[in-house]
């Protein structure tokens, strides 16, 4: 699966359409198709009569082709066109000739007061508006969309929800909000944003048979994970290696109250398979480390006497041991922003030069102290979720913005930013971008975060490079909560169960 912008959408509607050959009026059809398909196997029979919408572009010529198939298959069917001025596409006039002869009613609606009240039962089409939008919708399109909206009856979609931008987000204004989108071949960038869901609903990509060859030609501004991806970067373990060859990680991670979060990074970055992995914990969190994770070493805050306190023995603190042994390091969960953990943390900048994952706290700290940025060692992996991002880089007015703004640090700092989200986006320092497809809503729990931490760091110190450690981990990570919770169901899930369930995603990806 690949995600396309519009305009590449259209090129490789017009490649297909010329080396095939189809004629773009016959493309239409095999896409009106797949959609009369899809309707007629997923919908229960009982729901047998379709209003229509159709705007005057392309779109509305799907709407207008998948009236005259459903027809076709005893369906009872009404179309609306919404007039808005031009006399519509070549494709869009072909299918109204073709819809005329049969006993289909097609009503033309210009006005407000001359919408349809949509009676219960009829299921609704949104073809109105697809990859062609070019500006909020205003107006009479607006209004028909909020009729759309307030009316129960579930929507369909066909290609977008109309009035939504494919490639960018589209808030504050508004959309169709579908139960379904009927998208044609690949995805669209739009349709990944978490902000999007509501309208999308259910999105399917149908298949409609464009030319693959055309994707050798084209740099897609997004890429996904996914299975082949992360079969492609995984290395089996040689039968003759030993601990020493798969390097030595460091945790620093938990305070008072928030030793289970370092406790859940350790547990997940050892089911990554480094070979030894040290934490460095608080004082009072060093029997809780060695009990829960007993496979960890522990290494005790070297704080010195004058600078000890009660309070040192309850955050980091003080010396970092001798870094040079360790392949890389995590930092964050659980840490607080204590100003002895702040110091720490600047000392670990300036004193480790080897790419590191940094989370949670460490991302707080970072935010507070945005001169550290270009020391960071390049090729880090920062993991922040929305609220965290906002404090390293502003308040952003929608997720497109968000992004951008990651895609651009992640180049000007040569850092890899993991946008932690539904579908979780991982910006490069080389400028590529892609969007995780693995997860699902039993993993939006506190400590999900803290377990990708531990993950990361073991595959960093495992030996792969961080590019490979970031999009091999984070569909790894969204793989363990697909089988927590088939094990355990959506509600169940805890954060360890997803560390409990690497195993399963690692067995998974290598059988
Ligand atoms: N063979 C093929 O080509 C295939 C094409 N396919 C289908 O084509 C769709 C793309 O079709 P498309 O490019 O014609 O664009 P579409 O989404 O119908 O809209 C364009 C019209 O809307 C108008 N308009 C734009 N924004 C607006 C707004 N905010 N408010 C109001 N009006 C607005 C714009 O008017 P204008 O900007 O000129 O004023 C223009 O009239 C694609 O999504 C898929 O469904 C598939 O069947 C596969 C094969
Ligand atoms: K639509």
């Amino acid at each position: 699966m690949v995600v396309l912008t519009a305009d590449q959408v259209r090129a490789w509607d017009r490649f297909t359409i010329q080396h095939e050959p189809i004629s773009s009026i016959n493309l239409m059809e095999r896409a009106a198709k797949c959609c009369t398909e899809w309707l007629c196997t997923n919908l229960p029979s009982s729901q047998s009569s379709y209003y229509i919408f159709c705007g005057k572009g392309n779109n509305g010529a799907d709407g207008l082709a998948i009236a005259r198939m459903l027809y076709e298959v005893d369906r009872q069917v009404d179309v609306f066109i919404l007039e808005f001025g031009s006399s519509g596409t070549a494709e869009f006039q072909q299918n109204l000739q073709r819809l005329h002869p049969l006993p289909v009613g097609i009503h033309y609606i210009q006005t407000g007061s001359g919408f349809p009240i949509v009676p219960p039962g009829v299921i609704i089409i949104d073809a109105l508006l697809g990859t062609g939008t070019t500006r909020p919708v205003e107006g009479e399109m607006r209004a028909l969309i909020e009729l759309i909206n307030a009316s129960p009856n579930p929507t369909i979609s066909i290609d977008m929800p109309s009035g939504l931008f494919a490639d960018q987000s589209t808030i504050p204004f508004s959309s169709v909000r579908a139960a379904f989108t009927l998208t044609f071949q690949c995805l669209k960038p739009a349709q990944l944003l978490a902000e999007n869901a509501a309208a999308i609903g259910d999105l399917q990509v149908m298949d409609i048979g464009l030319l693959p060859r055309y994707l050798n030609q084209v740099q897609p501004e997004y890429e996904l994970t996914g299975k082949t991806l992360s079969q492609s970067i995984i290395r089996p373990r040689n039968n003759f290696s030993h601990k020493g060859e798969f390097g030595h990680a460091l945790l620093l991670a938990g305070s008072f109250g928030k030793m289970g979060a370092a406790v859940l990074a350790a547990r997940a970055c050892l089911r990554c398979g480094p070979g030894l992995l040290s934490c460095f914990v608080p004082e009072k969190g060093i029997s809780i480390m060695q009990m829960a994770v007993p496979e960890a070493m522990v290494v005790r805050s070297t704080n010195s006497d004058h600078e000890k306190t009660n309070a040192n023995d309850e955050h980091l603190g003080g010396d970092l041991p001798p870094l040079h042994q360790y392949q890389t390091i995590g930092c964050g969960p659980g840490i607080g922003t204590n100003p002895a953990t702040v110091q720490l943390f600047k000392e670990l900048i300036a004193n480790f030069r080897k790419p590191m994952v940094l989370d949670a706290d460490a991302l707080n700290i970072l935010s507070q102290n945005q001169d550290l940025f270009p020391s960071l060692p390049p090729f880090s992996i920062l993991t922040p979720h929305p609220k965290e991002f906002e404090r390293l880089a502003g308040k952003s007015a929608n997720e497109t913005e968000r992004i951008n703004k990651a895609r651009e640090l992640a180049k000007k700092h040569q850092l890899i930013f993991v946008l932690k989200g539904h579908h979780s986006l991982i910006a490069m320092p080389g400028g590529s971008a892609y969007f995780n497809m693995s997860g699902n809503a039993s993993m939006a729990k506190g400590g999900s975060g803290d377990v990708l931490t531990g993950m990361l760091t073991g595959l960093l110190c495992r030996g792969y490079t961080p590019e490979q450690a970031a999009l091999l981990g984070v569909h790894l990570h969204g793989l363990a909560g697909e089988f927590a919770s088939a094990d355990l169901g959506m509600e169940s899930v805890l954060a360890g169960d997803i560390s409990d369930h690497i195993a399963k995603a690692f067995i998974y990806l290598t059988s």
